[in-house]
C-alpha cells in the first residue's frame, strides 16, 4: 500500500505508526510517500494563509489522482467540510489531546513573571491564555516542533504552548514543563487524533483501513468537528472543544466541552453538554447552537476565520 504523508518529522512518525498497525493487522507492505504541502512551504502566519486545509490539500490530491492509496493526516488540520471523492476510512485511537507548556527554567504558567513572552500562532490558544489574566505577552510562533522548542532553549521566548500529542509521538513529552488542564485550555477539535483517508470508491483500501478505527475516538471527534462546522469556524478560529466517552448511569455517555472567544479572551464562553455516543453529530450541533445563542458569532466575528 502507498501511504501519502506530509514530510515533517511529526507527520512521518505518525504515518509510520499507522503503517506499523496495518502491517500487524494484515501483513501488508506499506510504503511512505512524502508530499510537500503549501502549509510546509509558506512561513506566513497560519491565520493569514487561510489555516483550513493548507496542510492537507496536496496530500488529498495525491490520493485522488492515484499517486497513493491513502493518506494519514492530523485530524485537527482537516477542514470540516465533506471532501469530494474521499472517505474517512479510519480514526485510530487518540493520543493525549491536551496542550502543554514548555517554559524556561521548568516554569509553569502560574509561575511565569508578568510580561513573560509566550509563543503561539493559534488564535484558540491566544484567546484562552489571555482569558487567564496572567499579564503575559503573546508572540507569534510557527514552524515545526524543533523550531518552536528552539525559541525557548535559545532564550528568544520565555515559553511556548503546543500539543502534547506531537511531543509524545516524537518521544519528547518530558520536555513539557506543564500539561495544561482542559479547564483552562481546551484543545483544538480533533487534536491528538489521526485521519486515514482514501478514495470513496476504493472498497479494498477502505476495508483494510477500517480495522484501525476506534469508535470512541470517532464519536468524540465527530462531536467536536460538528460543533466547529456548526459555528462555521475553521481550524484557525478561537474555538476549543474536547469530547470524551465516559461511563454514566445509562451506559456510555459522550461529554462535550467547548470554548469560544476573541483574541483578547475577554470574555470567553464555555459550555458543556452530553448525549449518546451514537448521536455525536447531534450533540456537537446542539452545543454549537447553545454557544451561538450566547453570542459566539459576534465574539468570533472580530477574528479572521476561515
Ligand atoms: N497546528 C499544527 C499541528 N497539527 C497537528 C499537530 C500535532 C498535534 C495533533 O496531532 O493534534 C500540530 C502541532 C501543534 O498544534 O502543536
Amino acid at each position: 500500500m502507498r501511504l501519502g504523508t506530509r514530510a515533517s518529522k511529526l507527520a512521518t512518525t505518525q504515518s509510520g505508526w499507522v503503517a506499523d498497525r496495518l502491517r500487524e493487522a494484515h501483513g501488508v507492505e506499506v510504503e511512505l510517500v512524502e508530499i510537500s504541502t503549501y502549509g510546509d512551504r509558506s512561513s506566513a502566519p497560519l491565520a493569514q494563509i487561510g489555516g483550513t486545509g493548507v496542510f492537507v490539500a496536496a496530500v488529498r490530491e495525491a490520493v485522488l489522482d492515484g499517486t497513493v492509496d491513502f493518506a494519514v493526516h492530523s485530524l485537527k488540520d482537516l477542514p470540516t467540510g465533506a471532501a469530494e471523492g474521499l472517505t474517512l476510512a479510519a480514526v485510530p485511537v487518540r493520543e493525549d489531546p491536551r496542550d502543554v507548556l514548555i517554559a524556561r527554567d521548568g516554569l509553569t504558567l502560574g509561575e511565569l513573571p508578568r510580561g513573560a513572552r509566550v509563543g503561539t500562532g493559534s488564535p484558540r490558544r491566544v484567546s484562552q491564555l489571555n482569558a487567564l489574566g496572567l499579564g503575559i505577552e503573546i508572540a507569534e510562533l510557527r514552524g515545526n516542533v524543533d523550531t518552536r522548542i528552539g525559541k525557548v532553549t535559545g532564550g528568544e521566548l520565555d515559553a511556548i504552548v503546543l500539543a502534547r500529542a506531537g511531543l509524545l509521538r516524537l518521544g519528547r513529552a518530558d520536555e513539557a514543563t506543564e500539561v495544561l488542564d482542559p479547564l483552562q485550555m481546551l484543545p483544538a477539535p480533533g487534536q491528538g487524533a489521526l485521519a486515514c483517508e482514501c478514495r470513496a470508491d476504493d472498497d479494498a483500501t477502505t476495508a483494510l483501513l477500517s480495522v484501525l478505527d476506534d469508535p470512541d475516538t470517532r464519536a468524540a471527534v465527530t462531536a467536536e468537528r460538528t460543533l466547529l462546522a456548526t459555528l462555521e469556524a475553521g481550524c484557525s478560529a478561537p474555538v476549543g472543544a474536547l469530547a470524551d466517552v465516559v461511563w454514566g448511569d445509562d451506559g456510555d455517555e459522550l461529554w462535550l466541552r467547548a470554548v469560544v472567544g476573541d483574541l483578547s479572551g475577554n470574555p470567553v464562553i464555555r459550555r458543556s453538554a452530553s448525549g449518546a455516543p451514537t448521536e455525536a453529530a447531534a450533540l456537537g450541533r446542539r452545543l454549537a447552537e447553545e454557544l451561538l445563542a450566547e453570542g459566539a458569532d459576534q465574539l468570533m466575528g472580530s477574528v479572521t476565520t476561515s
